[in-house]
């Protein structure tokens, strides 16, 4: 058997016998490679607005300068790359992952041993100086298990040490976790105390996340520096192109290999696709807030393109978006290995994990 397909089997394994990477790499040191990067992100998105009464007049966060945009992204131990941006929002990839700005919203999601959090206290100084936009509307954090946890820095250092910063500046948040805690888990941060009106902010959001692992060796030959140069090429090559028609994709190849993409949809959506295709870490991510994000059907696009052995789903919807995320669905060629769904006071949060067929059957 090659190194890669023993890597690819022992991780499902793992899984199948509820066994953690973490242990298992603990005690099988010899067997863990040198090199390694956390490709997990974590993910923060805040709806900034303005004090209650005051009414809807307040700046516009896309008209802040980049100086300022290249300030919070260093206060989190990563710098911007390129930028794109249309009447809706402006999308900066990243050294380690996506920056997206809207008027009166900020989404950061960073890998790595980044300090995605910083971003939080400077956001919140930012948009209430340069915009008057002083309260926190809506705030999310998430994120999957760490494989090497140990290796994060500051507040990262643990969820609940994530949490405990997170208090310091949401007012009535709370935090949860889904699926199983040793092995593979996703925890995720948000407000639940609301106002009277019940709904948060005026307008339909949803977001969907496909969070991938074990992914095909094969398939992550074209996100290496040696079979495209550009993310462009990249972009074409692996299909990422199609994914949604009419979105305009700014992309980064990394050397040797790593992919990032930034797409922006008209209608203020956007896609954003981060790749470490190193086979004994191998991760990718793939968010959204376009509508189609919700069907079987698209998601087995996104999957025909890395074929992961492992995928986590997350999806949220506020009571205002069209998308129904409380329905079950089937993933063709993947077997469901849990699913949560929850009603929180705005928000409909569905979590669910799936494993290849094939690989499971090796065990
Ligand atoms: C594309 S970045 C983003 C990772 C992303 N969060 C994901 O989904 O995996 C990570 C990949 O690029 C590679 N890489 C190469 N140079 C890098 C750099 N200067 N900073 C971050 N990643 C780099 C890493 O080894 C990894 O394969």
């Amino acid at each position: 058997m090659a190194a890669q397909d023993f890597i690819r089997v022992t991780a499902s394994c793992l899984r199948a016998n509820f066994i953690s990477y973490r242990a298992w790499s603990k005690k099988f040191k010899w067997l863990v490679p040198d090199h390694f990067f956390e490709g997990a992100e974590k993910l923060l998105s805040i709806w900034f607005t303005t004090e209650e009464g005051k009414g809807e007049e307040h700046g516009d966060l896309k008209k802040i300068p980049r100086g300022k945009w290249d300030e919070l992204v260093r206060g989190v131990d990563a710098e911007i790359l390129s930028e794109i941006e249309d009447e809706d929002v402006r999308a900066f990839i990243l050294s380690e992952s996506s920056l997206f700005v809207f008027e009166n919203r900020i989404i950061v999601k960073t890998c790595g041993t980044t300090r995605c959090l910083k971003a939080l206290e400077y956001s919140i100084t930012l948009a209430a100086k340069m915009c008057g936009l002083t309260r926190l509307q809506d705030v999310f954090y998430s994120r999957r298990n760490f494989l090497q946890p140990k290796a994060q820095v500051d507040m990262h250092s643990s969820f609940s040490d994530e949490v405990g910063y997170l208090d310091k500046f949401v007012e009535g948040g709370a935090p949860y976790v889904m699926g199983k805690v040793n092995i593979d888990c996703w925890f995720f941060y948000t407000k639940v105390q609301r106002s009277s009106t019940g709904v948060s902010i005026g307008q339909p959001d949803q977001r969907f996340e496909l969070i991938m692992s074990d992914l095909d060796p094969q398939a992550m030959k074209q996100f290496y520096y040696s079979s495209n140069q550009t993310g462009h090429a990249a972009t074409l090559s692996s299909g990422i192109s199609k994914l949604i028609p009419g979105a305009r994709i700014d992309s980064h190849m990394f050397q040797p290999c790593g992919y990032s993409c930034n797409a922006i949809i008209p209608g203020g959506f956007y896609f954003t696709i981060h790749i470490t295709p190193e086979t004994d870490f191998s991760f990718a991510s793939f968010e959204t807030n376009h509508p189609d994000g919700n069907h079987a059907g698209f998601m087995e696009k996104v999957l025909n393109i890395f074929k992961p052995g492992h995928l986590i789903v997350t999806k949220l919807a506020n009571q205002l978006s069209k998308t129904n995320v409380m329905s079950d669905f089937r993933l063709e060629n993947y077997d469901l290995q849990d699913l949560q769904i929850t009603k929180y006071p705005c928000y409909d949060v569905h979590y669910s994990s799936y494993d290849v067929r094939s690989l499971a059957d090796h065990c």
